[in-house]
């Protein structure tokens, strides 16, 4: 365990101070890691947010420590259902705000026994064994040892079936880090030397030629290569999205669902800053951001607006070669990278998502051209989300077609996170 590493070339007394402060220091650790964890369970704070303050307030970590804290504090969180079954608290499985300081550090113990088959002699942790944890878990439904919630356990098996628990074995393994090379200002072979100067390693991944995965993370955000705006972080399935509206340098393409812009940004790369990008947002702070990154990025084709109501988008009719829809959607792809999604999500979520889904795809498709294409696009694993949708669609509008499906499944047909495209093209305007 990182807490109890020490210098082999120490002296027995350099070793012994070492340890002491090794020790001191994860005592604190492991108190802030509790505390975060408590202060993401009652939901009222995202875990990413907790996570930004905890490392803001304890600057002094290492590197080790923080990667500790943090890989954790995430798998706490992602599998919260099926720890406090492990320590024979399902009570509190679905009401974590109800968790007391003891159960926390039980629960951190159980999470550390199933990992590293031991603990350190802390007190709080001195009733708990590996045999216990696990007989325990013997008992535990597929739910539980998925922890997922039950509802969302139900409705993934209705509409996945068989391959569900893979998908959700895949989810819950950490998020692997990916980079979107800015061909701007760029390219794979320059950023990854570049990188390696700064003790970063990323390495190419197979089809994607601008995607980079990140092995060794070090100061990531605080390189020449980010501040020149040379890459983005974005998942290598993400990446995968505005290629598919297989845009040309030139045309006029919308982005209506823009957010912050990680696929405004790669839009603007594949148009080689030739063209426009229209970049729509519901969120003026988010598209705020948009602007900032596009600036570093040199996207100088991007133009950002907020739509205000219904006229921002019938005054854009007919005016797109290509439109992207990246709609808000349930996350339930990228559940790797925000583990406590699951836990703030409810079905009735889901049901409101799918009616303005629905009602974005219809309304929105206005704006592209007799010719032009659209892409509908989802971070969800969910068929009610994605095909069901386009099939809807097609059904009550036979002037456009389908050209070309995307589904990345993780675990299934993706080592990536979850993503479903759909490309469609306009015949015309019957
Ligand atoms: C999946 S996110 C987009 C992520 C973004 N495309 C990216 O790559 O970073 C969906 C976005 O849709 C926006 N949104 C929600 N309702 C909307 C609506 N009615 N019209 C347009 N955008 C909307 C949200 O604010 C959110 O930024």
């Amino acid at each position: 365990m990182q807490w109890c590493k020490t210098g082999k070339q120490a002296t027995i007394r350099a070793l012994y101070y070492k340890m002491r402060i090794t020790v001191t220091a994860s005592r604190q650790l492991l108190e802030c890691l509790n505390s975060a964890f408590l202060q993401a369970s009652t939901l009222e704070q995202y875990a990413d947010k907790v996570v930004q303050q905890h490392l803001m307030i304890n600057a002094a970590w290492t590197i080790e420590q923080r990667a500790y804290f943090v890989t954790t504090l995430y798998n706490m969180v992602r599998f919260s259902r099926k720890l406090c079954w492990a320590i024979g608290r399902s009570d509190l499985m679905d009401s974590l705000s109800q968790l007391s300081v003891a159960d926390v550090w039980n629960i951190w113990g159980a999470y550390t026994l199933l990992n590293e088959q031991s603990l350190p002699d802390f007190p709080e942790v001195s009733t708990l064994n590996l045999a216990d944890v696990q007989s325990a878990l013997s008992s535990a439904p597929q739910d539980v040892l998925l922890s997922m919630p039950s509802w969302l356990h139900e409705r993934a098996n209705d509409e996945l079936g068989d391959i569900w628990p893979t998908v959700a074995t895949a989810l819950n393994q950490s998020a692997e880090h990916f980079i979107r090379v800015n061909s701007l200002k760029s390219d794979a072979l320059s950023l990854t030397k570049s990188l390696a100067k700064e003790q970063i390693k990323a390495v190419p991944v197979d089809g994607l030629h601008n995607a980079l995965k990140v092995e060794q993370m070090g100061y990531l955000f605080r390189t020449d290569a980010f501040q020149q705006g040379h890459f983005e972080m974005q998942d290598a399935g993400s990446q995968q999205l505005a290629t598919l509206l297989d845009v040309q340098p030139g045309m006029k393409v919308v982005d209506a669902c823009a957010g912050s812009g990680g696929k405004s940004l790669h839009i603007a790369a594949l148009l080689e800053n030739k063209g426009r990008v229209l970049s729509l947002d519901i969120h003026q702070h988010k598209l705020d951001t948009l602007k900032k990154r596009a600036k570093r990025a040199g996207s100088h084709v991007i133009e950002t607006r907020l739509i205000q109501n219904s006229k921002t988008i019938k005054r854009q009719k007919e005016k797109f070669d290509r439109v992207l829809l990246d709609v808000p959607c349930s996350g339930t792809g990228i559940l790797r990278r925000n583990p406590d999604a699951k836990w703030h999500l409810t079905e009735k979520n889901i049901e409101n998502l799918v009616a303005l889904q629905q009602d974005i795809l219809q309304r929105y498709s206005q704006m592209c051209r007799v010719g032009g294409k659209l892409v509908y696009a989802t971070c969800s694993i969910l068929p009610s989300e994605n095909a069901c949708q386009v099939e809807r669609f097609l059904a009550n509008n036979p002037n456009w077609r389908l050209e070309k499906e995307l589904s990345l499944m993780p675990g299934v047909s993706s080592a990536f996170d979850g993503f479903y495209g759909a490309l469609l093209v306009k015949n015309d305007n019957s």
